[in-house]
């Protein structure tokens, strides 16, 4: 039986995806997390934690290098929630360059008897603009900076991108009529509006700062709907003073942009659909079941990729630091056990490795001997043993 420890609010359809073998309770010594934006850098991991799983894009809320000295797998649900930022970015899009939020709240402040004749005068006040035409810089163009980049396009808009880290699957994702940009300065210039979807992380700290914001036209507006310190918010609020900015919308409030007409904070509701929700839930929970009954990796944060049909009676999974000498003392424990290894594979990515050692015999004695001693090789993180079902 797998212990399943739910932090936030994970929808139900993901939660039904688990089978009998797996229970949902709020144990210290669960197997797996299925988490959404909990920050766990203050929580210390139980040595029983095999793997997180984060319904949902990004993981900076993950103490992803604790994790893998813990021996725990750490995957996300990449692109599960994407369609919901995408629209809503383009919504507010919309809703900048028409004026929509003081529009839509103009009968709101007058009588009834008024109204009528004063809607024909005062729609002068509200005149906007048309997107199409105008030009939107995407910074990151993954998941959600592709829909992005597609959908403004077929809004009439012309659409520069920027994504100096574009994988291969990404770009076989946007339209050719996006155009390239060298840099992030480049991609900015001329634009009317400047998204950004990048990940969290040391690089992209201050990514749009004084500088980014000085490169862009007078009067540009920017989206954050990515993360907190993606942009420099105090950047932003001086480039709001001077009107270099015109408006700025982000996901993520904090105080010096607080109680601005020219600041639109919405409570990080990009990914807060019952669509995203469902996806993400769904992918997290069938992650966590393949991982820890098959020990296959695709497409985690902290493991390379790694699958093997599991078709012997038993596989040992061992994560290690990614050094020489690692396999060899691996097999050398396995055959010194008097094991046939009927299939091996190893992968590495970046300082970690992960092996997967198949076998068809083995008694429970000998096994719980051996993972000890497979333990005890020194830059050997976790070793499990996985029955074939
Ligand atoms: N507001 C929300 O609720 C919400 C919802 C989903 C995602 N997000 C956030 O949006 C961001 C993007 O999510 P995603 O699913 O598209 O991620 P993704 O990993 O699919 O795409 C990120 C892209 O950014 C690119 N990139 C990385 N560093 C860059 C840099 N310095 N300059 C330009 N490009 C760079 C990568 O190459 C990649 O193509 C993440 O920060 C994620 O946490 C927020
Ligand atoms: O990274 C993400 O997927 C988004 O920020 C959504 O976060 P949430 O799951 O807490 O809504």
């Amino acid at each position: 039986m797998y212990q399943i420890k739910t932090y936030n609010a994970i929808a139900q359809a993901g939660l039904d995806q688990f089978t009998p073998a797996y229970t949902l309770n709020q144990t210290d010594d669960a197997d797996a997390y299925l988490i959404r934006s909990v920050n766990l850098h203050d929580q210390p991991l139980p040595k029983s934690l095999k793997v997180i799983a984060r319904a949902g894009a990004g993981v900076n809320n993950v103490p992803i290098e604790r994790a893998t000295v813990n021996g725990t797998a750490v995957f996300n649900t990449p692109g599960s929630n994407a369609n919901a930022v995408k629209e809503l970015v383009i919504a507010l899009l919309v809703i900048s360059s028409r004026n929509l939020l003081a529009a839509a709240s103009y009968s709101a402040k007058h009588t009834e008897a008024d109204v009528s004749q004063r809607t024909e005068h005062d729609k002068t006040k509200f005149n906007g603009t048309e997107l199409a035409g105008k030009t939107l810089a995407v910074i990151g163009l993954g998941h959600v900076g592709s829909l992005v980049a597609n959908a403004a396009l077929n809004l009439g808009m012309t659409v520069i991108g920027y994504d100096p880290y574009l994988s291969a699957d990404a770009a076989w994702n946007i339209s050719k009529q996006v155009q390239r940009a060298a840099t992030l300065t480049a991609a900015v210039k001329n634009a009317d509006y400047v998204t950004v979807h990048v990940p969290k992380n040391d690089d992209t700290v201050d990514l749009i700062g004084s500088a980014e914001i000085a490169a862009m036209p007078a009067g540009t507006t920017l989206f954050n709907y990515s993360r907190i310190g993606i942009v420099n918010n105090a950047a932003a609020v001086d480039a709001l003073n001077q009107g270099q900015l015109r408006h700025y919308y982000t996901d993520f409030g904090e105080p010096q942009i607080a109680n601005r007409e020219d600041v639109t904070v919405t409570p990080h509701i990009g990914g807060s659909t019952i669509e995203a929700e469902v996806n993400g839930a769904t992918q997290a929970a069938r992650t966590i079941m393949t991982y820890l009954e098959t020990g296959n990796v695709k497409a985690a944060i902290n493991l390379p990729d790694l699958t093997v049909p599991f078709n012997a009676a038993y596989r040992f999974t061992v994560i290690h630091d990614n050094v020489p000498n690692m396999v060899s003392q691996i097999t050398q424990k396995i055959a010194a056990a008097n094991l046939n290894i009927a299939t091996m594979a190893n992968a590495a990515k970046q300082g970690t490795a992960y092996t997967i050692i198949d076998v068809d015999d083995l008694d429970h004695q000998s096994s719980q001997q051996l993972i000890k001693t497979l333990t005890a090789i020194p830059a050997v993180a976790r070793v499990r043993l996985l029955t074939h079902k």
